[in-house]
């Protein structure tokens, strides 16, 4: 029976998996409160509905930097897809092409960027900026060229955060066989070398941001932004978009959930960036309270990789159209013929907050 739920998917994806992996997937930093309070805030938010607006069946398909997309919901960069399933990112890959779905693919991915575009769907490549321009440069050519539509550089990762499940369970290294298959140098005839380790560098500025700006015209997006004068700052560097995330909780710990602090955000740009959300979003009542707030769009961590190592490629299929449908269904119970007419008096601000957002 196929799961009716994103949670009924991850219960069944952790009956399947190996432990280990299973904390490698579902664990956060230190005491995980980010990681709780990521869902926690999708939870307490309420929706009121408009009705009698007479706006018929939705539509979903909207524009992200520059991709015409069926969803306003993006596949978030996460690592290691071939621990989940032996086809790792190809099976994303074409689950994400065959619902009109943005995949971004990590820069720890188990499968080289060549091979996913091979699915045809428009791909997003995630970037930790290497001290090595050198190598940062040729893996941006590298994409490139395999057709890639935009950069996400996140930029909430100066150290790698502790994950205490992985350090209990002694996960520290991929199986033999397994490598982040980008992170290999491509020689003069195109063979492969051995990959290198990724590099988090707490000695990044703005200034990186900067070089990759002027180093390639791909859109930028910056994954990881939660204050607001990081927001304004990022407007003076040239990128196209922020990811609002907190890393699925994963970086540092006691970060409120994004939900919280985009309205903040949202104010300090006015509209001058799209936002786009990630971190708890399970249900499509989630995405549209996101989509209330001021986000363009949505990504999900987590729930795909439940979907990939219930089922691969129909795996993933599930859970683009579990939160589609679902996407759909709370639209038009809320009165809304698109995102468009999703705002913030559909949402049960408490009084305290109203006043806040008034003055
Ligand atoms: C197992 C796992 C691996 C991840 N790998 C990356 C990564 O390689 N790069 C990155 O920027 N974010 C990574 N993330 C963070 C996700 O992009 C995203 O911010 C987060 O998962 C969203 O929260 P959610 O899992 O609650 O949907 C990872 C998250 C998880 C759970
Ligand atoms: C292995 C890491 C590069 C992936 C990551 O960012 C994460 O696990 O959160």
């Amino acid at each position: 029976m196929k799961a009716l739920s994103l949670r009924e998917l991850e219960a069944t994806a952790r009956s399947l998996l190996n432990p280990r992996i299973h904390d490698l997937f579902a664990g956060g930093s230190d005491d995980e409160v980010s990681l709780r309070a990521n869902e926690d805030a999708f939870a307490r938010l309420g929706l009121i509905p408009r009705v009698l607006r007479g706006r018929g069946e939705p539509r979903l398909d909207t524009d992200l930097l520059g991709c015409r997309v069926a969803l306003p919901i993006v596949i978030a960069p996460t690592a290691f897809h071939r621990l989940a399933h032996p086809e790792g990112e190809r099976a994303t890959a074409r689950a994400a092409a065959a619902a009109g779905a943005i995949l971004t693919v990590s820069m720890a991915s188990t499968t080289a960027i060549e091979e996913l575009a091979q699915a045809g769907g428009p791909l997003w490549f995630q970037l930790y900026l290497q001290p090595d321009r050198g190598f940062t440069e040729a893996l941006v050519r590298r994409v490139e060229a395999a057709g890639c539509k935009a950069l996400v550089v996140t930029v909430d990762s100066p150290v790698f955060g502790r994950r205490e499940r992985d350090l209990r369970n002694g996960f520290t290294d991929l199986p033999p066989g397994m490598c982040c298959e980008n992170m290999r140098p491509l020689g003069p005839d195109g063979e492969r070398g051995p990959a290198r380790p990724i590099a988090f560098s707490p000695a990044l500025t703005w200034e990186d941001v900067e070089w990759l700006r002027r180093t390639t015209s791909l859109p930028i997006a910056l994954k990881g932004v939660l204050h607001p004068a990081d927001a304004k700052r990022a407007l003076e560097s040239g990128v196209d978009a922020l990811f609002v995330s907190n890393h699925g909780g994963r970086q540092l710990d006691t970060v409120p959930a994004p939900l919280e602090l985009l309205p903040a955000l949202a104010d300090a740009l006015g509209g001058r960036l799209p936002l786009l959300l990630d971190g708890g979003v399970r249900r499509g009542t989630d995405a549209l309270k996101a989509l209330a707030l001021g986000a363009r769009a949505v990504a999900i961590g987590r729930p795909v990789l439940w979907g990939l190592a219930v089922g691969g490629e129909a795996g993933v299929a599930h859970v683009l159209a579990l939160l589609r449908s679902e996407l759909e269904r709370a639209l038009t119970l809320c009165g809304c013929g698109s995102a468009d007419d999703a705002g913030p008096e559909l949402l049960h601000l408490s009084r305290l907050e109203q006043r806040w957002r008034t003055s």
